[in-house]
């Protein structure tokens, strides 16, 4: 980090008033001193390569420089990794430089979080042992091809085909119309030699269901494409402009029968299919993912409330009192809604994340033991806190963006790139209202389950005391309001499905009765989401094992969390629980004490995510504070400031003034 010398008055004066020990909370946030030491060490040796950093911004290249210049950084960085890992004989620890070094999207990013999972998790022992060793050497480079222009989301819908021929024992993969095109899978368009494809399986014309396929789609010397497939980019997004999304289509292309990943299905040499113990197995590598997106939207919020809060502790705009200098717009208190919530929601995402890791371990486990009880569960809640969570990081980082005013307008703040790559998980690994449905499914098996008195799974196990406690009291503590959200959800399972009896009994099938229900069914799952956040974040505050210094401010931002949630949907609390309008007030009341209080430690709290300059890459955002030098010095950047008088000039400007005169 950066000295405090040159640092900017005003962030000094903010941080001699924290409370806490920043070196605490760092630690605390992520895991211990150890593991923040090897962060910043590991940090440290990737930002010491100079070959890593940029000559000019991103923004001023084309897609086709943006692409090369990712894919040159990558390559660079993944040997730091490798030699990171020869000299210490481990990976190097969880960190985000990647996001110092390509700034968008990794064209590695599927390779590493999908492809080689992938071969981990659906490879049999044999498979894992053919493909693991060169994919993770890098000696193959590959991605996860699902998604096709036809079907995303419906994955049983989709077209590929892979049709066993038991004569050459080989599998011939075809897309066989143009919505058939895988489309999107990253790293695809022109860096990937292989890729998991995830096709139709036809033996003898009967159709056994999708299940993935190792493809090698391009020459490992020529990079040429084979015969038989058709690959390519597929243009400039809204962000991921570096991840080098493609397409792909297969034209006859025979692949060996062993490139089946068979861990849970196989088909033999005769083309006998054996069925896997369950094929939603097939589904895991998603699951995988969406815990992983929780964790990414902690840190997508970390970001931009680091850059908007020490923004706004720089900026003064107009006068709180006019007898008083230009305030900090950090002092207003409208200032402080829109931001402190960002801080809050990063904290509350991490607990989640850990809190879900657990839960995918133990369900890993106990699936190797080919115990599956407790997958449903995992499938239901990895969804919905996916869903949510990444929707709620998206318009966190929004308003923390607006929050900065023009300058949280400029490509300069990353504010805008950060709003792209974050929102963009909304829609990859399960579109939001998609998951929030298959979430909705397991609440109402869970509902039907509870009113038939039976044990309910741990994350649902509140419906049950819902039904008990519904006449007790509202209490307004922070225990009061987790119940108070597991009675809205409640509320909400129940109203939904009572809905769908309605519907049933008006002579319906099951089907109809649920897309009639269905807003309500989503919304049931958000409120099954927000009880699990301010449950789980509440507990994990209290039983951190922080100073009584840092405890007391972490207690007050997720009772922020809490508070601020109980006013956003006081209607459904009103509707669901036994909240008053009086309790309401008083909470209201609670919420502005809760902002005056945080006030003094907010730049402490975002020093506290550790996200160095490089990673932060904002002029608004950076350790010390020098916005206008740094707002300035990036506009000097600019092409068009590199010459005095620019050619459209001669050649537009002034034949078109000249005309004017005539
Ligand atoms: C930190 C992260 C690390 C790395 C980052 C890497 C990459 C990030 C960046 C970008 C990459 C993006 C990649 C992608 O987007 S890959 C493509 C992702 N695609 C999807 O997510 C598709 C979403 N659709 C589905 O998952 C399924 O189609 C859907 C679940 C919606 C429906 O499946 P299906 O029609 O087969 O099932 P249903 O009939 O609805 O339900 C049947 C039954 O099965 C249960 N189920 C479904 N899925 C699972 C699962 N994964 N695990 C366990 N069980 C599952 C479901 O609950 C139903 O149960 P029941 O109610 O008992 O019948
Ligand atoms: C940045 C990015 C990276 C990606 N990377 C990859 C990748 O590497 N590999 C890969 O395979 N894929 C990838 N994808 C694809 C991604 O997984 C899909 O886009 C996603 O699963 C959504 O599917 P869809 O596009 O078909 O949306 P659709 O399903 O067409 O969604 C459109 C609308 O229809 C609604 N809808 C659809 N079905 C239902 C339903 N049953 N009930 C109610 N509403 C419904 C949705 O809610 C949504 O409002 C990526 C996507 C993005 C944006």
């Amino acid at each position: 980090m950066s000295t405090e010398t040159k640092c900017n008055p005003d962030l000094v004066r903010e941080r001699a008033k924290c409370t806490f020990d920043v070196n605490e909370l760092i630690n605390l946030f992520y895991g211990s001193e150890k593991a923040t030491k090897e962060r910043r060490h590991f940090e440290d040796a990737v930002l010491a390569v100079k070959e890593l950093k940029d000559a000019i911004p991103e923004e001023y290249l084309s897609h086709k420089e943006r692409y090369e210049n990712g894919v040159r950084k990558a390559t660079i960085l993944r040997d730091v990794y490798r030699d990171y890992k020869a000299k210490h004989n481990r990976d190097p620890p969880p960190n985000q430089i990647t996001k110092a070094v390509i700034k968008d999207i990794s064209p590695f990013l599927l390779h590493n979080g999908m492809f080689v999972p992938t071969i981990a998790g659906q490879g049999t022992p044999e498979q894992q042992a053919e493909w693991l060793p060169k994919a993770e050497s890098m000696q193959i480079i590959g991605t996860y091809a699902q998604t096709e222009l036809g079907h995303g989301s419906f994955i049983r819908g989709l077209e590929t085909i892979a049709t066993y021929d038991p004569k050459t024992e080989e599998f011939v993969l075809n897309n066989p119309t143009l919505t058939s095109f895988k489309w999107w899978p990253g790293g695809l368009g022109s860096t990937v030699n292989h890729c998991v494809v995830v096709a139709q399986l036809y033996i003898n014309g009967k159709s056994h269901g999708i299940h993935p396929f190792i493809a090698q789609i391009r020459d490992l010397d020529t990079h040429k494409p084979l015969p038989g497939v058709k690959v390519g980019e597929i243009g400039p997004k809204m962000g991921f402009q570096t991840a080098n999304n493609g397409f792909l289509g297969f034209d006859n292309f025979r692949i060996p029968r062993k490139n089946m990943l068979m861990k849970n299905a196989q088909v033999l040499k005769d083309g006998t299919f054996v069925k896997g113990i369950n094929e939603k197995l097939t589904y895991g590598t998603m699951v995988m993912v969406r815990v992983g997106i929780v964790g990414d939207c902690s840190f997508y919020a970390a970001l931009a409330a680091t850059i908007a809060v020490r923004y706004s502790a720089v900026r003064h705009q107009s006068h709180i009192k006019a007898s008083e200098p230009e305030a900090q717009i950090l002092d207003y208190l409208t200032q402080q809604h829109k931001l402190f919530i960002a801080v809050a929601s990063s904290h509350v995402y991490r607990n989640a994340y850990l809190w879900m890791e657990k839960m995918y371990t133990n369900v890993m486990k106990e699936l190797s033991q080919d115990k599956q009880d407790n997958l449903p569960e995992l499938h239901a809640t990895a969804c919905c806190l996916k869903a949510v969570c990444s929707r709620d990081a998206g318009s966190l980082v929004e308003e923390c963006r607006l929050a900065c005013g023009g300058h949280g307008y400029m490509a300069s703040s990353n504010l805008p790139l950060t709003y792209g790559v974050t929102i963009a998980a909304v829609t990859y690994e399960g579109e939001r209202t998609v998951l929030l449905l298959q979430t909705a499914r397991y609440l109402m098996k869970a509902w039907m389950a509870a009113l038939k008195g039976k044990v309910l799974s741990p994350s649902v196990s509140y419906l049950l005391n819902s039904l008990k406690e519904s006449k007790k009291p509202w209490q307004n503590t922070p225990e009061g309001i987790v119940k108070g959200f597991q009675h809205v959800s409640f509320g909400k399972v129940k109203a939904a499905y009572e809905t769908i009896q309605k519907y049933m009994k008006q002579g319906k099938d099951y089907e109809d009765a649920w897309n009639l229900a269905s807003v309500q069914l989503v919304k049931a799952s958000e409120a099954h989401s927000r009880a699990i956040l301010c449950e789980v974040s509440w507990e994990a505050v209290c039983s951190s094992s922080a100073s009584p210094n840092l405890s007391r401010v972490l207690q007050q931002l997720a009772q922020l969390y809490l508070t601020y949630w109980t006013l956003e949907t006081s209607g459904d609390l009103l509707l669901y629980s036994n909240i008053t309008k009086d309790d309401l007030i008083i909470l209201r009341d609670k919420y502005e004490e809760l902002l005056v209080a945080i006030r003094p430690n907010a730049v402490g709290l975002v020093d506290g995510f550790d996200l160095r300059d490089e990673i932060l890459n904002s002029t608004l955002g950076s350790y010390d504070g020098r916005v206008y030098e740094r707002l300035m010095e990036e506009a000097l950047k600019s092409p068009l400031n590199q010459e005095t008088v620019n050619s459209s000039f001669h050649k537009y400007l002034k034949p078109m003034m000249e005309k004017a005169k005539l």
